[in-house]
């Protein structure tokens, strides 16, 4: 079995905007490297990265896809990433698993909001790029309005590597800048053979002057090219191209190619861009985590022979068995080799490993440190899980899975529909750590919870076309939170008699407030301290950690809070699991209504792109949706504004942004935090 040598390994993401041709420059490359034989092209819905059939449907991706390709000595890891931001998880766990990103614009459309929320999101994961400036063929097409933009919007430094040659239906080909060579690529085959000739006489100028600004810009990270450009030496290729890779790697520059990929053009260069630019798994800073003690483990280096650390940055459901796409950063996984799984607490087994390529799966029997392959036989694992060396236990930092803040009640139409609603959404939550299900107590319904409107909504769609189960849904409503703004004590006996025979238990509890954001801590002293069996000890505890999460007087989950024990006296003949059980769950709802209850409501951090025309009405509409405006800024004629506002404010609100704004304007909105409900939503379950 052969393993793609660490330095040779470049881990990619392609990001754009909706419609920039993400997916045709995709299918390229696959037929370039070998990988398919055959271009499909979205507009016939045969694409081979958009599997799902809504994506074949509707031509978009929404999931992502890993799958492997050689080009030269390179191993290619490409990951298909999805446009939307909305699915924040699916960007989040691509960018974590990627090394660096090839960011596509349309030539004629430039840089859209979509691709300016994706790059800063690539920002602040310091998630090296190079661009590519699609649909040169296209009538309008601009390539210097994109790099404009790409300085004005993005803040990006863009190095222009090539000159095209001709324009919108004559664009022919493109001038390498750094080789001084004019490459065309073959119509009689599909572009394959690309064909090497001298600069046209006609841009020779042009071609001069834009090699000249590129030697500047290298300059940059190099002193000695500086020093012999200003004394006229000739600057080998080689340097310059080592140059512009360290000023990519360090995000400081991006190099920008041209091309067409529906008319086939660029491609190959493109590819010889991601080696020659893009890093390799041992080009970045190393992975942290922390150890199961809470130690931090500063660096995990990218090691074959290291400790086994990997991360499962996506699940698929794959004929019911969970296919498990794995980021190795150190270490070496083997196929049936047993691995401990930091965020279940359990061993897993990666029964068979695989390399996967666009249509097929080559199965290996190990997988090292630095590369991405999938495995089938992990159990328990969900999206985000660490995979460890069970004698190096460690929990990757980083993809930080945020509390479902959306709730949306649906039952299933037909008899059919309701056998096959429960499993089907099992998978679902496999694929979506942020996406989880639970059945309302009172009302017998079940209830989704999820990221914001738009996330559910993706999901009922899956649940038809993917499961085809039919669901009516409810509206969308805030998943609140409970908590006591004072201490309390409660001292619970419980009594009961079945069949002539007394059984029963006492539990003394104290809970006290916590700060906003720590969240639940339940605190048991040892069984020996409390004077009880091992079995009543894991009764009393598992009874207060369910009792937290269904809340005590509105049913919402408790949070910010401390559950201490304080005593648990013991009538021998009479204290039982159950008793016990059933004393600690009725002693914390008693306690916590002592306490003072009151709801907290989601606060989402929201961003929004409105053209400067629209700004006052958006930041109006903002301030009345009780938003507090955290930072304004302007980009050329756009403006980016910064806001806290309440998740009950914000369902609908892609409608009313729209309307405002003629069409432009679009939004991004996160999780933040919990904090005090206001009034209005406090009445309404009775506790003001
Ligand atoms: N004229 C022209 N059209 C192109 C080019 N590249 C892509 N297209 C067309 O643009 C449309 C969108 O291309 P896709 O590849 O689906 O774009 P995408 O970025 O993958 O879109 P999503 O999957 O929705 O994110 C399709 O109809 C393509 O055929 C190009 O170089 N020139």
């Amino acid at each position: 079995m052969q393993h793609p040598p660490l330095d040779s390994i470049r881990n990619i993401g392609i990001i754009s905007h909706i419609d920039a041709g993400k997916t045709t420059v995709s299918e390229r490359i696959l037929f370039y490297t070998g990988e398919t034989h055959k271009i499909g092209e979205v507009h016939d819905g045969e694409a081979v990265m958009d599997w799902m059939p809504q994506e074949q449907e509707r031509g978009i991706t929404i999931t992502s896809t890993a799958t492997v390709c050689r080009w030269g000595a390179w191993w290619i890891n490409l990951i298909d990433t999805p446009g939307h931001i909305d699915f924040t998880i699916e960007v989040e766990r691509s960018l974590r698993a990627l090394d660096g990103a090839v960011a596509i614009f349309s030539a004629v459309e430039g840089v859209q909001p979509q691709s300016e929320s994706v790059w800063r999101q690539a920002d602040r994961y310091q998630v090296p790029r190079i661009c590519f400036i699609n649909k040169m063929d296209r009538v309008g097409a601009d390539y210097r309005e994109t790099l404009r933009q790409m300085e004005e919007k993005l803040g990006a430094r863009p190095a222009l590597l090539q000159l095209p040659v001709g324009v919108e239906a004559s664009f022919s080909g493109v001038v390498d800048l750094i080789a001084g060579e004019f490459l065309t690529f073959s119509e009689a085959d599909q572009g394959r053979t690309v064909e090497r000739h001298p600069i046209p006489a006609e841009i020779a100028g042009e071609a001069m002057a834009a090699r000249e600004e590129l030697i500047e810009a290298a300059a940059d990270f190099d002193d000695a090219i500086l020093a012999d450009f200003l004394d006229g030496t000739a600057i080998a290729a080689e340097r310059i191209r080592a140059a512009i890779r360290k000023g990519t790697i360090a995000c400081r520059i991006v190099p920008v190619f041209l091309g067409t990929a529906l008319r086939n053009k660029g491609i190959q260069p493109l590819l010889d861009a991601v080696a020659a630019y893009l890093p390799s798994p041992r080009d970045i800073p190393p992975a942290t985590g922390q150890r199961p003690d809470g130690e931090a483990v500063d660096s995990l280096p990218c090691d074959p022979v290291g400790p086994l650390c990997a991360l499962a940055f996506k699940v698929q459901a794959d004929e019911g068995r969970k296919l498990t796409y794995l980021r190795i950063y150190s270490g070496t996984v083997k196929a049936g080799g047993a691995l401990w799984n930091s965020n279940r607490g359990c061993f897993e087994k990666a029964a068979r490993l695989f390399r996967m390529h666009a249509h097929k799966r080559e199965q290996i029997d190990e997988a090292l440190a630095g590369d991405i392959v999938a495995a089938i036989g992990l159990k328990e694992v969900l999206t985000g899980d660490t995979l460890c060396d069970p004698a190096h236990k460690v929990l990757l930092a980083g993809l930080t899975v945020p509390e479902p803040v959306v709730a949306l009640a649906v039952e299933p139409k037909g008899v059919d529909d309701r056998d096959k609603l429960l499993p089907a959404l099992e998978k679902l939550q496999w694929e979506d750590p942020t996406f989880r299900v639970h059945e309302d107590e009172e009302t017998g319904q079940t209830i989704l919870t999820g990221m914001g409107e738009l996330h559910l909504e993706v999901v009922t769609d899956r649940l038809g076309r993917e499961f085809g189960v039919q669901v009516k849904t409810g509206r969308p409503q805030v998943v609140y939170r409970e908590t006591i703004t004072r201490a309390a004590e409660r001292q619970e006996v419980f009594r009961t008699e079945f069949e002539g025979k007394v059984q029963g238990g006492e539990v003394h509890l104290r809970l006290a407030p916590l700060h906003r954001g720590e969240g639940v801590r339940i605190v048991v002293p040892p069984a020996e301290v409390l004077g009880i069996t091992r079995e009543l000890h894991a009764a009393l505890t598992e009874s207060l950690t369910r009792g937290a999460s269904t809340g005590c007087v509105t049913g919402y989950p408790l949070t910010d809070l401390e559950v201490r024990v304080t005593a648990v006296p013991v009538e021998a003949g009479i204290t039982t699991e159950t008793g016990v059980r059933a004393a600690a769950g009725r002693g914390l709802m008693h306690a916590a209504r002592n306490g003072a209850p009151t709801l907290l409501e989601p606060l989402m951090d929201l961003e929004i792109i409105t053209p400067t025309e629209y700004a006052g009405k958006v930041l109006g509409s903002v301030q009345q949706k009780r938003g507090r405006v955290e930072g304004i800024s302007s980009q050329g004629n756009t403006e980016a504004i910064r806001a806290l506002v309440p998740l009950a404010e914000m369902f609908g609100y892609m409608t009313e942004l729209r309307s405002a704004t003629k069409g432009r304007g679009s939004f991004t909105m996160e999780f933040s935090r919990f904090d005090q409900a206001p009034v209005s939503v406090l009445q309404q379950f009775g506790l003001a």
